[in-house]
C-alpha cells in the first residue's frame, strides 16, 4: 500500500499502488453457461481460482443496463436526499463506510435485503418504484443464472441431489443480500501513481457472489500465489466468486477468492452484486460425498461445526481484509 500525503478529499481512505496495464488477467476462465462443457470448466475455474467470468447467461442486456441507469439516477442525487435513504446498518445508502469496524473506501452503495425472489417487502429502500421494478427484474434473472452455476458445481463435484448447494440460496428464509456500488472518479489522485481504495481486500462470507459492472474495470482479484490482476470489464457478462461458505461445503476443493477494487481517476464503476447466502440455521460443514476427496484427501472436516448465523455474526465483527475462517479451523 502507498502512503502519501492525503489530500481533503481522499482523507482516511487507504491508498494503492495504481494498476500496470500489464498486471491484467490473462488467463481468466471463460465459462459459455449455454455449452456442455460449463460445468466441468466452472469446476475447474472455482479449483484454480475461486473466479470466472460467464458468458451467454441468460440475463437480458437491456435488464442489466435499465438497472445501471436506475443506479446512476439514484446516485446522482443530491447528498441530503441520499442520505434519507441511509443508514446503510442494516440496510440502505452508506457512503465511504464499509461495514461497522472502521473500514472506508472510495465508494458509495446501496446494500439490500432480497427475499426469495426478490426485494425484501421490509427493505424499504429505493423507495421510487422504477428503481425498484428495475431491480426486481434484474434479481429474478440473476438468481436463476445463481442456481443453474450450483447446479452446475454440483453436476462438475458428483454430488446428488443437483440442487444440493442451489437449494441452499432458494430456501425458505435464505439469507440473500443485493448491493449496488458507485466508486466516483478519484480526479485527486490523477497522475500520481495511485489510486484510491474502492472497496478493500476481501472474501465474500456467502456461498456465490454474481457481479455485473459498467465498461470501468477496477476489480482485481488475488491469484494463489499472491500476486494481484486486473479484471477487465465486460458489461455483458457476469463475474462468478466463490464465497467463504463454498469453500467450507466442498471441503477446500473450492477456493474463496480475495478481490478488491480500486478506484479509477477519471470514470466512475458501477456495479450490481448478487450475494447467495443460506438461511441462518444452515450447518455450514462439507458435504458428504466430498469428504475423503478434499484438497488433502481428509477424511475429516478441516473446520469446525458452525451456522451460517454463526459464521454471518462473527463476519460482521470482523475487519474487511480479516481472514473470516481462520477462526472457524479446527
Ligand atoms: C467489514 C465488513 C463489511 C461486510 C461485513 C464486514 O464486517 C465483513 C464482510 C463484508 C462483506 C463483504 C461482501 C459483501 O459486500 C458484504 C455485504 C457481506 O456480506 O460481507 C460485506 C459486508 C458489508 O458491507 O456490510
Ligand atoms: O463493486 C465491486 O465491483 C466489487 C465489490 C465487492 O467485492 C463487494 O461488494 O463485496
Ligand atoms: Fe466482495
Amino acid at each position: 500500500m502507498v502512503v502519501l500525503a492525503s489530500t481533503p478529499a481522499v482523507d482516511n481512505i487507504p491508498l494503492l499502488r495504481s494498476p500496470d496495464p500489464g498486471d491484467y488477467f490473462a488467463g481468466m476462465p471463460v465459462v459459455d453457461l449455454s455449452s456442455p462443457g460449463a460445468p466441468k470448466a466452472i469446476a475447474h475455474a472455482c479449483e484454480r481460482f475461486g473466479f470466472f467470468k460467464l458468458v451467454n447467461h441468460g440475463v437480458p442486456l437491456d435488464t442489466m443496463e435499465r438497472l445501471e441507469s436506475e443506479a446512476v439516477r439514484f446516485f446522482s442525487q443530491s447528498q441530503a436526499e441520499k442520505d434519507r435513504s441511509g443508514p446503510a446498518y442494516p440496510f440502505g445508502y452508506g457512503s465511504k463506510r464499509i461495514g461497522l469496524n472502521g473500514d472506508m473506501g472510495w465508494l458509495e452503495y446501496l446494500l439490500l435485503a432480497v427475499d426469495s425472489a426478490s426485494l425484501s417487502g421490509a427493505c424499504p429502500v429505493p423507495t421510487c418504484p422504477v428503481f425498484r421494478a428495475a431491480l426486481n427484474e434484474y434479481i429474478a434473472a440473476v438468481r436463476k443464472v445463481a442456481v443453474r452455476v450450483m447446479e452446475a458445481m454440483a453436476e462438475a463435484l458428483g454430488i446428488a441431489p443437483l440442487d444440493a448447494l442451489s437449494a441452499m440460496v432458494t430456501a425458505e428464509g435464505s439469507d440473500q443480500v443485493f448491493r449496488v456500488n458507485h466508486y466516483p472518479p478519484c480526479h485527486a489522485l490523477q497522475g500520481l501513481g495511485c489510486s484510491a481504495t474502492g472497496f478493500g481486500e476481501h472474501t465474500d462470507p456467502q456461498l456465490v457472489s454474481l457481479l455485473r459492472s459498467n465498461g470501468t474495470s477496477g476489480l482485481q482479484i488475488a491469484l494463489q500465489d499472491g500476486r494481484w490482476v486486473s479484471v477487465p470489464s465486460d458489461r455483458d457478462a457476469l463475474f462468478v466468486n466463490v464465497g467463504d461458505s463454498l469453500q467450507v461445503l466442498t471441503n477446500g476443493r473450492f477456493k474463496s477468492v480475495k478481490h478488491r477494487v480500486v478506484a479509477n481517476s477519471l470514470k466512475s464503476r458501477v456495479s450490481l452484486i448478487y450475494f447467495g447466502g443460506p438461511p441462518l440455521a444452515q450447518r455450514i460443514a462439507p458435504l458428504p460425498q466430498l469428504l475423503g476427496r478434499g484438497e488433502l484427501g481428509e477424511q475429516q472436516s478441516a473446520y469446525k461445526d458452525f451456522t451460517w448465523s454463526e459464521y454471518k455474526k462473527a463476519a460482521y465483527k470482523s475487519r474487511l481484509g480479516d481472514n473470516r475462517l481462520a477462526q472457524f479451523l479446527k
